[in-house]
C-alpha cells in the first residue's frame, strides 16, 4: 500500500508508451541494456591536493595527481576520486534525508505541498513527461533545484533537515568543484583564464539532482532505461551514488558499466567544460539503467555559471575554436526547446561553428 502512494504513477505512462513501441516497432535492440562489460573508470587519490605544504617532495605529488585529473578529463570525462575531504557524516547525512523526502506520497511531492519543502519547492519531476516513444522515457523520479536560496550558514539549525544536509553537501561540493576547474583550466595552459571559474560560478549558480530509481519489475529491464542517454549541461559534476550498480558511459563507441567504488565520488564533465576547452575535456554520454530488485538513489551536483556567463572557446592559433560563442542561458534554453520538441536534448551540436 506504502509503495503506491509514494512511488509515481510510472505504470500509466509507460503501457501507453509500450503499446505504441509495439505498434511502431522502433524498441531496444534485444539485450542493448544489459550484459554490458563492466569496466574500472580511473580512481584518483585527492588527498596530494588537500595537504598544505611547501615540501618539494609533496609539490611533486600534488602536480602528478592533477596530471592524472587532467588526463581522465581528455581519455574517460569520467572518474572517480576517493579521499576528497567531504565527510562521510556530511554524505550520509544527506542520503538519509534524500530516502525520507522521496517517501513523502507521491501527491503531496507533485504538487510540492509538504512542509519539508523548501526552497527546492516546484523541483520535483518523475518520469519523461515530454517522452513520445519508450526511448526517451526515464523510469525515475528526481528533484532537480537550482541552488539560487543556498545561504552557506551551516552551523545554525537542526541537522537532521534536507535543507541543512543540502545546504552543508553543496558548499563542500563547490569547494570541490572549483579546484577541479582550477586544476583543468592550468593544465590546457589558461592560468591567466584561472579567475574565470571564481568570478563565474558562485554557491548559488549551480544545481542539484536527487533521483530515485524504484525497482522496475514491468517487464525485462532490458526495454527500459532507470535515466535516458544525455551529457550534463554544466562545467563539471560531482556524482554521489550508492552501491547498487546502473550507472554506465559511453567508451570508445561502447557502453561500459561503471563499478561503484566504497566512498568515492564520481566526477564528470559536462558540456560547458567540453566548449570552453575546445573539445580537449570530454562531456561523456551516459545513462542509467534499472534494477528488477533494488531501488537505487543518486545525488548530482551540476556546478554552473550565472545564467549572463558566456562560454567561449579557449583556442590557439593553432586551433580554431569549435563551437561559436553562447551564453550559458541561451543553452539552457535550446535544452529545454529540444527536450520539448524531441523529447530529448541535442546539446553541445546545436552550438558548432562547422556542423558537417
Ligand atoms: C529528457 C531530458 C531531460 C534532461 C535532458 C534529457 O534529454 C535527458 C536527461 C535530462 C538531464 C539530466 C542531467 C541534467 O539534469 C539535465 C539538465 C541535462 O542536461 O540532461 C537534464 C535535462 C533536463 O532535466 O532538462
Ligand atoms: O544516477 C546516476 O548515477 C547518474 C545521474 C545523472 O546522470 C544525472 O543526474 O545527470
Ligand atoms: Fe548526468
Amino acid at each position: 500500500m506504502d509503495s503506491i502512494s509514494t512511488n509515481p504513477p510510472f505504470d500509466k505512462a509507460f503501457k501507453t508508451l509500450m503499446e505504441k513501441t509495439h505498434r511502431e516497432d522502433e524498441g531496444f535492440e534485444e539485450n542493448e541494456l544489459v550484459e554490458i562489460e563492466e569496466c574500472e573508470v580511473p580512481v584518483i587519490d585527492l588527498s596530494p591536493l588537500l595537504k598544505e605544504s611547501n615540501n618539494s617532495n609533496d609539490e611533486e605529488v600534488r602536480e602528478k595527481c592533477k596530471s592524472e585529473i587532467a588526463r581522465a578529463c581528455r581519455e574517460w570525462g569520467f572518474f572517480h576520486v576517493v579521499k576528497h575531504g567531504i565527510s562521510s557524516e556530511v554524505l550520509n547525512g544527506l542520503r538519509i534525508e534524500q530516502e525520507k523526502v522521496f517517501k513523502i506520497p507521491f501527491d503531496e511531492k507533485k504538487k510540492n505541498k509538504n512542509s519539508n519543502f523548501n526552497f527546492f519547492s516546484g523541483s520535483y519531476r518523475w518520469g519523461s513527461p515530454t517522452a513520445t516513444s519508450i526511448r526517451q522515457f526515464s523510469w525515475s523520479e528526481a528533484f532537480h533545484m537550482p541552488l539560487a536560496h543556498i545561504t552557506g550558514s551551516t552551523t545554525t539549525g537542526p541537522n537532521n533537515t534536507l535543507t541543512y544536509r543540502i545546504e552543508q553537501f553543496s558548499c563542500n561540493a563547490y569547494n570541490l568543484a572549483q579546484t577541479l576547474a582550477g586544476i583543468l583550466a592550468e593544465k590546457i595552459g589558461q592560468q591567466k583564464k584561472s579567475k574565470f571559474f571564481r568570478e563565474n560560478c558562485l554557491p548559488t549558480t549551480s544545481y542539484l539532482r536527487m533521483n530515485r530509481y524504484p525497482p522496475f519489475a514491468m517487464a525485462s529491464p532490458s526495454q527500459v532505461h532507470g535515466l535516458i542517454p544525455h551529457t550534463d549541461s554544466c562545467f563539471l559534476t560531482i556524482l554521489l551514488h550508492d552501491q547498487v550498480r546502473g550507472l554506465q558511459l559511453v567508451k570508445d563507441g561502447k557502453w561500459i558499466a561503471v563499478k561503484p567504488t566504497p566512498h568515492a565520488l564520481t566526477i564528470n564533465i559536462g558540456d560547458l567544460f567540453q566548449a570552453w576547452s575546445n573539445d580537449v575535456y570530454k562531456s561523456v554520454e551516459h545513462r542509467v539503467v534499472t534494477n528488477r530488485e533494488m531501488e537505487r538513489f543518486s545525488i548530482a551536483y551540476f556546478f554552473c555559471p550565472f545564467d549572463e556567463t558566456v562560454i567561449e572557446s579557449c583556442s590557439s592559433e593553432h586551433q580554431h575554436s569549435v563551437y561559436r560563442r553562447f551564453s550559458y542561458r541561451e543553452y539552457r534554453q535550446k535544452v529545454q526547446d529540444d527536450v520539448h520538441k524531441f523529447g530529448t536534448k541535442i546539446g553541445l551540436p546545436n552550438f558548432l561553428l562547422h556542423p558537417s
